[in-house]
């Protein structure tokens, strides 16, 4: 792949790229599967990143996001707008415009948003807005103001996107099951993994599941939840193994109401930038049979954004 750029832009003291040279994943995905988490940030001097970021990235733009998912074999990808964009969805769009329908997107809107801004990005694939809580990301948004945000994008049958840490499930719950739309959680609200598996923070996230069928969860990220690692670099084939248990669980009781993507081009890693291609080859880890693996790369992803193609 091409090299990453930044422009004009100074990116954040520490960023670590994206890696340039993904393996080719052992394992083989299904076909039509969907990479139903990523995201293209810029190119700055195309689409300047927003004055109320929280960090500078380097570029990544919409042609090495579509040469990765030909290189890792996925058919398609849902594109979700990172927060070094604000609530200045242009970038994603053009993605999206630009991917000959095999791309759909998550936005950020306010409240001042219009109907016709509305209309125009569902007539550019967009199926849901995203409410971020994690506190290094975002200033704080009231929640009546999302609610009402919600409340608007359920006409047009789009979906919301929460993005929060675990410790604060329990302060936004009443928040979150007041939703009226179908809520997909990102990095499965984010568990601290060197917690056990069976204990009361993820049970509660298991609760939030169960009691909710209206909630469905990314099974993402292992890089950032992992503690013990080992890395997805240098060929390794048992990455992450602490994620491992969490990440199953949830595909194993919720099979339906499951999502997987890369999170390319991983903003905001501090430790390690792992080998797209290896984090590949931890889907089987985590859905072990091929029809768990179906649902979560082809018949989850497409159900909630390509339902139209969907008998
Ligand atoms: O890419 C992700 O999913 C996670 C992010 C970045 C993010 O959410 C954003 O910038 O909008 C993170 O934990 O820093």
């Amino acid at each position: 792949m091409s090299k990453p750029t930044t422009g004009d832009f100074t990116k954040t003291a520490g960023w670590m790229d994206w890696y340039t040279g993904p393996a080719k994943p052992t394992f083989k995905v299904p076909a039509g599967a969907v990479d139903a988490h990523c995201h293209v940030f810029g190119p700055g001097a195309e689409f300047p990143y927003a004055p109320e970021r929280k960090y500078t990235p380097c570029d990544a733009s919409k042609h090495q996001l579509y040469a990765l998912r030909d290189h890792l074999g996925f058919a398609r990808n849902v594109v979700v707008q990172a927060t070094c964009h604000g609530a200045d969805n242009r970038a994603m769009v053009d993605a999206l415009v630009s991917s000959g329908g095999k791309a759909r997107g998550v936005a950020t809107v306010k409240r001042s948003v219009s109907d016709a801004e509305l209309q125009a990005m569902h007539d550019a694939g967009v199926r849901g807005v995203r409410f971020n809580f994690v506190k290094r990301l975002v200033d704080f948004t009231p929640k009546d103001e999302l609610m009402e945000i919600a409340s608007r994008i359920a006409k047009w049958g789009w979906h919301v996107v929460i993005y929060f840490e675990a410790v604060d499930l329990p302060e936004l719950w009443d928040f979150f099951t007041a939703l009226p739309t179908t809520v997909v959680v990102d990095h499965m609200g984010r568990p601290d993994v060197s917690l056990p598996v069976d204990g009361p923070q993820f049970a509660l996230f298991q609760k939030f599941m169960r009691e909710h069928k209206n909630v469905w969860s990314k099974v993402s990220c292992p890089e950032r939840l992992s503690v013990t690692g080992p890395k997805a670099l240098n060929g390794e084939q048992n990455a992450y193994q602490d994620v491992i248990p969490f990440a199953k669980r949830i595909v194993e009781e919720f099979p339906d109401r499951v999502l997987w993507g890369t999170d390319w081009p991983h903003p905001n890693l501090k430790d390690h930038m792992p080998d797209d291609g290896l984090l590949v080859d931890f889907i089987p880890h985590i859905a072990p049979t091929a029809e768990l693996q179906k649902k979560l790369l082809v018949d989850n992803p497409m159900r909630l954004y390509w339902p139209e193609e969907v008998a």
